[in-house]
């Protein structure tokens, strides 16, 4: 049974959630990051919120660890690059907690506008300073969004409904969606020089980090306030409380900070700064969308392989899965043909999917084919890090699909070029089920592929079968299966022989030595 370790707060619900799902789980929030060191590596997934810090310490330590799932929406707590390496999948809740944080950022703009912070502890404290508390009026006003996406067009939504007109600078936002949300897409220093209130909702990225500094704050229209629920580190704290001292900026609603848990900040105390301690996502429904969701999520993949909203590997949806299933054995075994054949550096890799396969999700298919292929070459690579690897290698990709059925009803092929030589590696599914080699080299056999297999290829010349039977015969090697192929009469031939045992070095050079024989190698799979 997998087991999955739930580190931060969430509702009992994802507990009970894997529960049901049959995954053994424990709950255990709050753990240092030695103690998380100490237990993670029994545990098959990890379920997280922001506290715990996913890093490259802790996935060393996590060698059974297969998914971390996040719920909530960023992952700037988990080293994803690491995770992609180790063969983690990463997978998060993109829309449980959206309106909850939209909700957030609304209501700080509201407080800002009005000051209802100030103006509640001051009334508590008996001072009742109705002229301290001149607000403005939000109708009316230019709401500057920075980041459209998911969260900033809910935002965009509820301030159409405040009556304000709203601006957003997002390199990615089409206009045609821009136009949909009833947004004016704009540059950076337009909305910075038009917008009343400016709210973010962007990543933490290198594009964005600071984007929010003493530069930006010059150029905006001065009393302008400013919302931060997305993440800290997008805004320039220190050069915020210059603009803020300066009355360039009128005030700031933050949820976020560049330290979390941020127990001193240079803008704590400041009378015209806001604060919450991270709640954008803390309401009772986010809450139990992101645990139920992440749960889910976590045990679908660990049950059934379905994939959902991974960051670093494609998605496979649970009905998708067990369809895959056969395929991914059959491109496991071509990719893993084409690595143990392939002698020099890979160049290019074309991908070939024929027939049925064609029209099912492939790129599932072609991670499992790269890992098989790369594998022979280097350690730890898997269906998570292989698409990384051979990018980083420069290695072309190519990946053709038709569904049109020629010889075969379902067909994958695989090219791969290298420096010296270009090698084909076609499998087909016997009964939609049961993986086979059809072709290799340009050469047509049909064989099934088993642990231990002798791969030749050699001249088709008279007496070479007898010869290679004899050889092996001779060295008590059991012959399970024979699969023999030739292009044309004469010449280029390929003989994939399944034995019993691994064949051993001395054969393998006997084998080697036999008139004939151009190239020979012992596969595993
Ligand atoms: N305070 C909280 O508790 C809380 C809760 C949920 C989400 N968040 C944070 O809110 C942020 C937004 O979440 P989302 O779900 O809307 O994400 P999203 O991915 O749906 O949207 C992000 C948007 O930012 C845009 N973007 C990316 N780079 C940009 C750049 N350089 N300049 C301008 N725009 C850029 C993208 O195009 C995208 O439209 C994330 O950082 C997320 O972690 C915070
Ligand atoms: O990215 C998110 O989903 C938010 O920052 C929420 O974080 P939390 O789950 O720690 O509240």
């Amino acid at each position: 049974m997998p087991k999955v370790l739930i580190s931060d707060k969430m509702s009992p619900l994802a507990e009970q959630t894997f529960k049901e799902r049959g995954v053994d789980v424990d709950y255990k929030p709050g753990l240092s990051p030695e103690e998380l060191i100490a237990i993670i590596g029994d545990y098959d997934g990890l379920a997280i919120r922001s506290a715990t810090k996913v890093t490259p310490e802790v996935l060393e330590a996590a060698t059974n660890l297969k998914v971390i799932g996040r719920a909530g929406i960023g992952v700037d707590n988990i080293n994803v690059p690491a995770a992609t390496n180790g063969g983690v999948i990463v997978m998060n809740t993109p829309f449980g907690n959206s309106i909850t944080t939209a909700e957030h950022a609304i209501a700080m703009m509201m407080a800002l506008a009005r000051q209802i912070p100030q103006a509640n502890a001051s009334t508590h404290e008996g001072k009742w300073e109705k002229s301290a508390f001149m607000g403005v009026e939000v109708t009316g006003k230019t709401l500057g969004l920075i980041g459209a996406g998911n969260i900033g067009s809910i935002v965009a939504d509820r301030a159409h409904g405040l009556k304000m007109k709203v601006i957003a600078f997002d390199p990615y936002l089409s206009h045609e969606r821009a136009d949909d949300l009833g947004i004016q897409k704009v540059e950076l220093d337009e909305l910075l020089a038009r917008a009343d209130f400016i709210t973010l909702h962007t990543p933490l990225t290198d594009q964005t980090r600071g984007i929010l500094g003493a530069e930006s704050f010059a150029k905006m229209k001065k009393g302008v306030r400013i919302v931060n629920c997305a993440r800290g580190g997008l805004i320039d704290e220190a050069a915020l409380k210059d603009a803020l001292d300066s009355g360039q900026v009128e005030g700031a609603a933050l949820d976020v900070f560049e330290v979390e848990p941020a127990k001193e900040n240079v803008l704590f105390g400041h009378p015209k700064v806001i604060c919450t301690p991270h709640l954008g996502a803390s309401t009772t429904e986010a809450q139990v969308n992101v645990a139920l969701q992440v749960a889910d999520q976590i045990s679908e993949y660990l049950m059934t392989g379905g994939v959902t909203n991974a960051l670093n590997t494609p998605s496979v949806s649970a009905e998708d899965a067990p369809k895959l299933q056969p395929y991914m054995r059959l491109a496991a075994q071509i990719g893993g043909f084409a690595g143990q054949i392939t002698q020099s550096g890979i160049v290019k890799v074309t991908i070939e999917y024929e027939g049925h396969v064609a029209g099912l999700n492939t790129k599932p298919l072609t991670a499992t084919l790269l890992q098989g292929l790369l594998s022979p070459q280097m350690d730890c690579v898997n269906m998570v890090n292989a698409p990384v690897i051979a990018k980083e290698r420069n290695i072309d990709i190519t990946e053709s699909k038709h569904e049109r059925e020629l010889d075969y009803h379902t067909l994958i092929k695989l090219t791969v070029e290298t420096e010296n030589q270009t090698r084909t590696v076609s499998g087909t599914l016997f009964a939609n089920k049961a993986p086979r080699i059809v072709e290799v080299a340009g050469v047509n056999l049909e064989a099934e592929l088993t642990q231990n297999m002798l791969y030749v290829i050699n001249d088709d010349k008279p007496g070479f079968i007898g010869a290679l039977g004899s050889l092996l015969g001779h060295n008590g090697v059991n012959v399970a299966t024979f699969a023999l192929g030739r292009k044309i009469l004469g010449e280029e031939a390929v003989a994939l022989v399944a034995v019993d045992e691994p064949i051993k070095d001395i054969v393998l050079d006997q084998v080697t030595a036999l008139a004939h024989v151009r190239q020979a190698k012992r596969l595993t799979f």
